[in-house]
């Protein structure tokens, strides 16, 4: 059975690794709450899984209040830097990324991309049946010793702040990694090899 795929995001890296890798989707974005209760803050995978969650069960209330027929698959995906059980997000300012690369500095912490596949079958408009699961998966990332001149250059480079910890591995920022344990695809915010493996309905949709 061939599925629509729609991908719940708005980050131009998700839809770039899904594009290499010949998976056909449309995009919606819904505006979600990205705040975390008190608790979360302390468990950063499950942090990550309860965004990943909310974007994705959002696009899923859009296309259902829309009174979708056919067979749907929706994907939605959170990353966070955990720096010592401390979750990183975006950053909200200039200081606030100097405070997350002062931190990342010299240590290995760890990048948590949380995914969240919902599965609709709606031969009618009336018989819907819904199922979602989602997994965490996480790399290590190892950073060089910075100097303050170092993040100030980099910080002025201005790739920081709509990424998780205030670095882009894809970008300049790769010259403040030492090295990396795990796949990239996770840190630039979207574990494509985990998604293939684990998700034949959607591997099979690829065109190379
Ligand atoms: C660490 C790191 C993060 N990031 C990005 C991936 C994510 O897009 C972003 C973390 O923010 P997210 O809240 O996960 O995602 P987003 O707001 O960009 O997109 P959406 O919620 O609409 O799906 O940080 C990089 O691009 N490179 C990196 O090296």
């Amino acid at each position: 059975m061939d599925f629509e795929i729609v991908l719940a995001s708005a980050s131009p890296r998700r839809r770039d690794i899904l594009e290499q890798a010949g998976i056909p989707f449309t995009v919606c974005a819904s505006d979600v709450d990205e705040s975390l209760e008190p608790d979360d803050l302390a468990q950063p995978v499950e942090a990550a899984k309860k965004l990943a969650q909310r974007k994705a069960g959002a696009a899923v209330q859009e296309v259902l209040g829309v009174d979708y027929v056919g067979s749907l698959i929706v994907i939605g995906a959170d990353t966070v830097v955990d720096c010592r059980g401390e979750i990183f997000g975006k950053p909200k300012d200039a200081e606030d990324a100097k405070r997350m690369l002062r931190r990342l500095s010299g240590r290995t912490h760890q990048v948590h991309t949380a995914v969240s596949v919902w599965m609709i079958h709606a031969p009618n408009a009336e018989d819907v049946s819904l199922g979602y699961r989602t997994f965490s998966d996480t790399t290590h990332v190892r950073f060089k010793e910075l100097a303050e001149r170092d993040i100030e250059d980099y910080l002025a480079q201005g790739e920081s702040f709509d990424k998780a910890g205030a670095y882009a591995i894809q970008g300049r920022g790769a010259a403040l990694v030492e090295g990396i344990e795990g796949y990239r695809s996770t840190v630039v915010g979207f574990p494509i090899e985990r998604v293939l493996d684990e998700f034949p309905d959607i591997a099979r949709m690829r065109r190379m």
